[in-house]
């Protein structure tokens, strides 16, 4: 279901790399959430188990559009919802 993830790619690939921002990813159970948060802080895929609450991580770094690509492109649709820190 990568397609319906081209619109959020593209608007976050728009953002300037040098802000900061809080990003909230939303999806069903086993939508791939906490992969994609992982992938985004470690750069690797780490087995996962259910998550009971949520999970926070604070990433720093400029993400290259391919990497966020790459990582936004999983199965299952996302909701991701942006607002400034
Ligand atoms: N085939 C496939 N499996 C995926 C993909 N993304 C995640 N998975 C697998 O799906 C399972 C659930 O992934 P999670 O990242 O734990 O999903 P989640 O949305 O955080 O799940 P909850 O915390 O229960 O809401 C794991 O076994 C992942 O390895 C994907 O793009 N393709
Ligand atoms: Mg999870």
């Amino acid at each position: 279901m990568g397609n319906g993830l081209s619109d959020q790619t593209s608007i976050l690939s728009s953002l300037p790399s040098f802000q900061s921002f809080h990003i909230v990813i939303l999806g069903l159970d086993c939508a791939g959430k906490t992969t994609v948060l992982y992938r985004l802080q470690f750069n690797e895929f780490v087995n996962t188990v259910p998550t009971k609450g949520f999970n926070t991580e604070k990433i720093k770094g400029y993400y290259r559009n391919s990497l966020l690509s790459e990582a936004l492109s999983l199965e299952e649709p996302k909701i991701i919802y942006l607002t400034h820190s």
